[in-house]
């Protein structure tokens, strides 16, 4: 468990947040400029704040009321930077050694071997850093960090530089760490897709605030919280991979209600998180005949969210779990949508981008 109170005033911007962060991976969420990058120094110890306290369970890193301030290398905090900052001229191997140097004598710690499995590195070991593509090099970062024994590791943007490719390649090794240590992640991102795939909480800031905190789901579906509004608003499911198709299919089980999506590589029985977009969704009063789409779930109109233009959130309660829908307001309408009604939610099968289905852990 981390605590985090913080207040500190720069000329013009005045950070003033307050919030616990349970265990598993939790993400300041944000504009630039929101003051994600403050919270993460005061943390780190690279700015002392006016006023505040942090402490990861029973380690007190700053309480300026008891005077207390752990110096930034007595911390005990693995970072994972943008760029993975790695020694050029030292090996994977001596990289990572490097990290275990600061881990202090007899803390408990991940075993060498196991992060190397952890992270599927073994065979990058003697190569230098500019012989890894930007991937290797992320994943050399976290064994790094994670074989400093560190009390917190703190991700600062750390998928920022890399393509998509190369994204979907470093999303699962973040979702082992997530799931596999026991070890708070603070995690600094602004997009919604790799919050919907990695947070355990999410922590939405504003202009130095807090303006919306809670588990992935309850947060991502709330457009008032998201920094591009309703733009990126979703749910997120968690189902079971039921079946592979002859046709290249997937089908899970999402509470009882078979999902089809394009194949996934995960086996039956594994457990997934699925973000289904909202503008992704499509409703129909009564249940569509004669249509392309696959996925078809029938649901009871939980709330309707207009936004400040056109357009409107529809939260469905289905078997599958609740799905948010982004539609006209005309057509929220026309359809007398209201809460209590049911309604049909049409998900094409193509419409789940690969980069939304993720490994699963509970999301609410
Ligand atoms: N040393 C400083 N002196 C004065 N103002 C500062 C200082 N550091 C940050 N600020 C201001 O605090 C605000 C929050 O900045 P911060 O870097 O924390 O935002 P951010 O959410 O991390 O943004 P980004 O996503 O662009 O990194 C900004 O208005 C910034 O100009």
């Amino acid at each position: 468990m981390l605590d985090i109170d913080l207040h500190h005033a720069f000329p013009g911007f005045t950070l003033d947040v307050r919030f616990t962060a349970p265990p598993g991976l939790t993400v300041l969420f944000g504009r630039s400029g929101s003051g994600k990058t403050t919270i993460i120094n005061a943390v780190a110890g690279l700015l002392t704040p006016d006023r505040g306290r942090i402490a990861a369970g029973d380690w007190v890193l700053l309480d300026t009321a008891r005077r207390l301030r752990l110096p930034p290398h007595r911390r005990r905090i693995g970072y994972i930077f943008q760029d993975s900052r790695l020694f050029p001229h030292l090996t994977v191997r001596q990289n990572l050694k490097y990290g275990a140097w600061f881990a202090p004598r007899g803390a408990p710690r991940e075993p060498f071997g196991r992060v190397i499995d952890l992270l599927g590195i073994a065979q990058l070991l003697d190569r230098r850093p500019g012989a890894l593509s930007g991937g290797e090099r992320q994943r050399v970062a976290i064994g790094r960090a994670l074989l400093s024994a560190p009390r917190l590791i703190l991700a600062d943007e750390p998928l920022a530089a890399l393509d998509e490719s190369r994204k979907a390649e470093i999303l699962p090794y973040f979702e082992r760490l997530r799931d596999e240590v026991n070890v708070p992640i603070l995690y600094v991102s602004h997009s919604a897709s790799e919050v919907a795939r990695l947070a355990t909480t999410i922590v939405a800031l504003e202009n130095g605030r807090v303006i919306g905190q809670g588990t992935v789901a309850d947060v991502l579906a709330d457009p008032a919280v998201l920094p591009t509004g309703a733009r990126e608003a979703g749910a997120i499911l968690t189902a079971t991979v039921a079946a592979h198709h002859p046709d290249g299919l997937t089908e899970l089980d999402a509470g009882g209600t078979p999902l089809f999506l394009p194949h996934v590589a995960q086996p039956p029985g594994t457990t997934l998180r699925v973000r289904i977009a909202a503008h992704e969704v499509i409703l129909s009063r009564d249940r569509p005949q004669g249509l392309s789409a696959l996925n078809i779930l029938p649901g009871v109109v939980h709330d309707i969210r207009p936004g400040d233009g056109p357009g409107t959130i529809v939260a469905l309660d289905t078997g599958a779990g609740r799905l948010l829908a982004r539609i006209t307001r005309r057509s929220a309408e026309a359809l007398a949508l209201t809460p209590g009604v049911q309604a049909h939610a049409v998900i094409k099968t193509v419409s789940v981008a690969p980069l939304d289905i993720g490994a699963g852990t509970r999301v609410n």
